[in-house]
């Protein structure tokens, strides 16, 4: 029988164990580490979300690098354009910057575009995209992403850094919702 856990009102079960998320973490490192050898990119992790994949891959990382976070506000437009996000929190300068952002999951896509406007508005020499998952069936515009850890499938998922309002960011597997 699987291991079911229950958040709030909500049963999950586990969906891929911590040891497989950990390789695969590995192996995108090592793809960054060749793609950036010589370079030293700066890394932009989403919070709250991605604190624990950032961590595990930048256990990895072994280019010369630096690390910022970021916050991400998002709000309903008036329209129905979806949800409008605003990056909150970057203080230094990324002009002329090697960038690879790291996020924990792209969903619609709609946060992750928002990011890449605002980011390139600024004039960066490079950026690219490090998510540990992504919903290929949810994504709403298509969207260039370079390094992805799992394409999942379109069902909700938890743990891992991932929440379902507010608690389940600390399990050390990823979760999905049971049917
Ligand atoms: O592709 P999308 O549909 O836009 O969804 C992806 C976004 O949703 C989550 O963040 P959330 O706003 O839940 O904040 P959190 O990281 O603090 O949990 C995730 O970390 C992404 O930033
Ligand atoms: O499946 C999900 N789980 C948790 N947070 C999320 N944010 C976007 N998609 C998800």
């Amino acid at each position: 029988m699987k291991s079911t856990i229950q958040v709030h009102d909500k049963h999950f079960e586990v969906f891929i164990e911590q040891s497989v998320l950990e390789k695969r973490i590995t192996a995108l490192a090592s793809s960054i580490n060749q793609d950036y050898a010589g370079k030293q990119p700066l890394f932009l992790a989403i919070l709250n979300g991605s604190f624990m994949f950032a961590a595990e891959l930048m256990k990895s990382i072994t280019v010369s690098c630096e690390i910022t976070f970021l916050r991400v506000s998002s709000y309903q437009a008036t329209e129905s354009t979806g949800k409008v996000h605003q990056i909150l929190g970057l203080s230094e300068s990324i002009e002329n910057r090697d960038i690879i952002i790291i996020e924990d999951i792209i969903d619609t896509g709609l946060t992750m575009i928002e990011i890449k406007k605002q980011l390139l508005a600024q004039n960066p020499s490079s950026l690219s995209v490090a998510t540990l998952f992504q919903k290929p069936e949810a994504l709403k515009q298509p969207i260039e992403i370079e390094y992805i850890g799992f394409e999942i499938e379109n069902k909700f998922v938890l743990g891992y850094g991932l929440d379902y309002d507010g608690l389940g960011r600390n399990l050390a597997d990823l979760y999905v919702l049971s049917e």
